[in-house]
């Protein structure tokens, strides 16, 4: 499809999905699943996931009960309007005013900048009448930073731009198709007016007299919006990874090459110990993000109970867990994805593989709600603070429980003595908690050896990323090994899922030796005891490969991929696949008059001279 036939076709099934919710009726979790089928980014993504979250989230009683009817039933679309051309990353730093007129009692909503245009929302460049805008607030010259506001910017009767607004699409994005079908957009307003109670004032308000009163709660809750989409991503990641391991694991074991002698039948490339080596981790990551994902879903419902009962104490952790999951599992799947690719040979290029389009529509994961090193580097502020107070008297709890044991932490040594002992979940878990909290401490410790600490933060950026990982490794490990422990049905399942707990935790050890060395968490005799053990694990997840990505149980239409048919049937559906190719719909090609034989003439004559 060209863009534009995409992004209308988009809107057809959107709107199709949106009725279908309401005639059948879908609960929420049904329309989520729906959402999954449709598998295309629209409209209704950032409408559903962030316009609404934020009205709910930043409105008052009043604001809810004006607005949410009417988004409730689509009778307005919105989107987030948050990034600008000039920032994105750096919320505070974003420049549209929102001045106020206590004249008019109205805002004025200004783009003083062309950095200052709004560049990315999604929804906005060509569907949203209305948008959450992020601005700065201005009250009698004064600059109160960053806030919410509920603004219309499209004319309900014939959906042109309010005069005051100039609006569009970004152009198109990274792949064929892909992300392609959201009308990520621009906006730029010259000084457009909106009623006061049009800003969100759930947090702080501005009075008819111009008065500021400032949120008398953390001000961070105006970014819960992000925090409850990061959360979704987690899960969104085990969905994307699973598919591509689904293709890859199947096709693995349909593809053979080499090791006959003589003729006879080759070896299927699944028994190849690099091909499990690079495979059987990731199908390993697909469970493990579905397991922490689930844990965070519990996290954030908690976080937000309590926040509706004014208490903020958990509010730091939810947002570190959040952010530094949402990093680090659609970093891992997306590399996933690509390498998934690369495990399937040449075929894994073609389109029909289903892999190029499920990595491009991917990929801005890495980027959308924040990018994965500045939210990482969020998850290293925690833990420095965290670090801080060790011995202050206060606790760490939750994820950072572990921290609470440094002192053990510290100088306890690995008493991993044969292979076995990786199956330990105590062992393994020590190794995990030893290995974080070290590298935390040595970031802490360098730390403080500057005089200013902003300073000294910058200089170990890279250092502090990596701490941060070591941190969030070490929960989806901790929640692989608690779903363990847990009720399974089914011995024989429980045994898979803990193999693959333990592939997951010792590829990691593998991939990470360097710190799991220079932090002396293992000895270099224990990380080949690991290795030793990782291939056993290979040799029993083996006979069972195909059936473990079978469970995630994904129709042959919803993967979209002649690699990762459920039947194996591959090559004669490559061979159907090539010949639908519209260069295949005439045997000489269209240029072959205008340019191919001219060429081919003037050799002949040459020849002939
Ligand atoms: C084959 C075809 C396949 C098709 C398949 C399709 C399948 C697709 C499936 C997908 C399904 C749908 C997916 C979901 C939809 C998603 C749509 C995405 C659309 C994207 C939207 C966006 O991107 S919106 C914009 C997002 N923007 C960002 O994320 C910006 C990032 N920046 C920030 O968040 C912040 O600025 C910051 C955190 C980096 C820094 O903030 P700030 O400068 O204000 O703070 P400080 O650093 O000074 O910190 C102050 C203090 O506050 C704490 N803090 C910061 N943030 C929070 C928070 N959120 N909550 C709580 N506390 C917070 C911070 O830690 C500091 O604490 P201290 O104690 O003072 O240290
Ligand atoms: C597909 C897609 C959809 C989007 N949808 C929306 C939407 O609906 N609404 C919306 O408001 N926005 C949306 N965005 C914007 C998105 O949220 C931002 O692009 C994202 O937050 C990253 O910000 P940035 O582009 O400013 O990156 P930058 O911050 O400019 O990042 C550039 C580089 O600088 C590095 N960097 C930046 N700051 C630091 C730092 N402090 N320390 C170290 N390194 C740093 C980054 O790691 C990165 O490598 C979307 C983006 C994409 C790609």
């Amino acid at each position: 499809m060209t863009r534009k036939e995409l992004f209308k076709n988009t809107l057809r099934k959107s709107v199709h999905a949106w009725k279908l919710i309401n005639e059948l009726p879908l609960s929420d979790d049904e329309s989520l699943m729906l959402r999954h089928f449709m598998d295309q980014p629209g409209f209704l993504d950032l409408h559903w996931r962030m316009f609404v979250p934020a009205i709910k989230g930043q409105g008052t009683e009043e604001q809810k009960q004006k607005w949410l009817p009417l988004a409730n039933k689509m009778q307005i679309i919105g989107c987030y309007a948050q990034t600008e051309l000039g920032h994105g990353s750096n919320v505070q730093g974003l420049e549209t005013t929102a001045t106020f007129d206590p004249q008019t009692d109205q805002f004025i909503l200004h783009s003083p900048t062309q950095t200052s245009s709004k560049w990315w929302p999604g929804g906005l460049g060509k569907v949203s009448t209305h948008a959450v805008i992020y601005a700065r607030l201005i009250t009698d010259g004064k600059d109160h930073g960053v806030h919410g506001f509920i603004v219309q910017l499209r004319n309900m009767d014939d959906h042109s731009p309010l005069p005051g607004i100039t609006i569009g699409d970004i152009g198109v994005k990274f792949g064929n198709g892909a992300y392609n079908s959201m009308d990520n957009g621009f906006l730029m307003f010259d000084k457009f007016c909106i009623p006061r109670d049009q800003m969100l004032m759930r947090l702080s308000k501005v009075t008819r007299e111009g008065k500021y009163v400032p949120s008398d709660v953390p001000r961070q809750l105006m970014y819960g919006t992000m925090v409850s989409v990061r959360q979704t991503i987690v899960s969104n990641a085990s969905i994307a990874m699973a598919r591509a391991v689904c293709i890859a694991t199947r096709y693995s074991a349909v593809r053979r090459q080499f090791g006959s002698q003589n003729g006879g039948i080759e070896t299927q490339v699944i028994d190849y110990k690099t091909q499990q080596n690079r495979l059987f981790p990731l199908l390993a990551s697909a469970y493990a993000f579905r397991f922490v994902g689930e844990w965070l879903k519990w996290l954030y419902t908690d976080v937000t109970q309590r926040l509706e009962a004014s208490d903020f104490a958990t509010l730091p952790e939810a947002h570190a867990c959040t952010a530094g999951l949402k990093s680090m599992t659609t970093s891992a799947t997306s590399d996933g994805i690509e390498e998934c690719r690369k495990l399937c040979g040449g075929h894994g290029y073609l389109w029909c593989s289903g892999l190029p389009e499920l990595f491009a529509v991917y990929v801005p994961a890495c980027t959308y709600e924040g990018d994965n090193v500045v939210l990482q580097l969020q998850v290293a502020r925690f833990l420095m603070k965290t670090v801080s107070q060790l011995g202050s008297g206060k606790a760490p709890a939750g994820t950072t429980a572990y921290m609470g044991r440094a002192k053990h932490l510290l100088q306890c040594r690995s008493s991993i003595r044969k292979a076995e002992d990786w199956l330990n979940p105590a062992m393994v878990l020590e190794t995990f908690e030893a290995r974080a909290l070290r590298m935390a401490v040595s970031c802490a410790n360098n730390l403080s050896k500057f005089e200013n600490q902003e300073q000294g933060f910058s200089e170990l950026l890279a250092d502090l990323v990596e701490a941060a990982i070591a941190h969030c490794q070490l929960i989806v490990v901790s929640k692989f090994i608690v779903k363990l422990e847990g009720e399974i049905k089914g011995k024989g399942v429980k045994n898979q899922l803990k193999n693959l707990c333990y592939i997951y935790a010792l590829h990691l050890i593998h991939k990470h030796l360097g710190d799991f060395l220079s932090t002396n968490s293992i000895t270099s005799e224990q990380a080949s005891l690991a290795n030793h053990q990782l291939r056993s694990l290979y040799t029993q997840v083996r006979p069972n490969a195909v059936a473990l990505v079978d469970a995630f149980d994904y129709t042959d239409h919803y993967l979209g991929s002649v690699l990762g048919r459920y039947d194996g049937n591959v090559y004669p559906k490559l061979f159907e696949e090539a010949l639908k190719d519209p260069l295949n719909d005439t045997v000489v090609p269209d240029g072959y008059h205008e340019y191919i034989r001219p060429l081919i003439k003037q050799h002949l004559r040459s020849a002939r001279l």
